[in-house]
């Protein structure tokens, strides 16, 4: 089966609403440039919850090839939840994604899997596609028992899901000392647990939904090491902080070059 490649910028807490408008028309213009219509890779921006509106807005007007999605969510539904942001509002603005349990919420805001688990349901129940964040730090890593962590927070944030809904939504894998670091992954080490999480989800389920589970990897990628890593077969695309800020940059990871296998 043939996974569709999925390229998602996370903007983190960068670019106001105004800066917004600037990077989003950027990125068109230049994934225009280079004829891209969407039908091969799935190009989405992952905007703070305030530049929503402003990018929906200018996405949807100009019919960009560009999908919509939202950093996080409440795990609630409505209600007495000061600052919180439900699913039913970021589903009313047309947004597609939503990235669940990114690393940089679990360790500053303290989300456990159940947690997660929580908000990829809503997620899911509002009729949006969740992107839910799993991978190790480094102590993990260098205990050299990152596939066992990782493949635990898979099990606890997808505990509950049907096999309808895992196959329909993206697992990252962002291993946290690769983050911001400069400090990429090697193409064998993405394999090697992105392997593993298919391994473990037709395990959980069945074979034809870990085939059509989509696994990114995560964590200082690049236009200049992208092709490497989503040359292995277990790599659907990525997830992208940095890189995803600088929009020629961003394009050309979207438009990354398949290597020959
Ligand atoms: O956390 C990330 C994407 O969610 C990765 O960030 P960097 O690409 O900046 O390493």
């Amino acid at each position: 089966m043939t996974r569709k490649p999925i390229m998602a910028g996370n903007w983190k807490m960068n670019l106001d609403h105004v800066e917004a408008t600037g990077m989003v028309q950027k990125l068109a213009w230049t994934l225009a440039d280079k004829e891209f219509d969407g039908s091969t890779v799935d190009c989405v921006v992952v905007p703070p919850f305030t530049d929503l509106r402003t990018v929906q807005t200018l996405i949807d007007g100009e019919r960009m090839p560009i999908t919509l999605a939202a950093q996080d969510v409440s795990e609630h539904d409505s209600g007495a939840y000061t600052g919180e942001v439900s699913a039913a509002m970021l589903a009313k603005l047309r947004v597609k994604y939503v990235v669940v349990g990114h690393s940089e919420r679990r360790q500053f805001h303290a989300e456990t899997d159940e947690v997660v688990n929580t908000k990829a349901a809503k997620v899911l129940a509002a009729g949006m596609t969740p992107i839910i964040c799993v991978g190790e730090g480094l102590d993990i890593r260098k205990e050299g028992r990152h596939v066992e962590y990782t493949l635990n927070q898979v099990r606890g944030t997808l505990a509950g899901l049907t096999a309808e809904q895992v196959a329909s939504l993206v697992i990252a894998y962002e291993p946290v000392w690769a983050i911001g670091t400069g400090e990429v992954a090697t193409p064998e080490d993405a394999q090697e647990v992105c392997g593993a999480i298919r391994k473990e989800v037709a395990d959980l389920y069945d074979d034809a939904t870990a085939e059509a589970l989509r696994i990114q990897y995560g964590g200082s990628v690049k236009s200049g090491n992208v092709a490497q890593i989503m040359n292995k077969p277990d790599v659907d695309g990525a997830l992208v902080g940095g890189a995803s800020l600088q929009p020629e940059e961003f394009a050309a990871i979207v438009l990354y070059q398949k290597l020959p296998v």
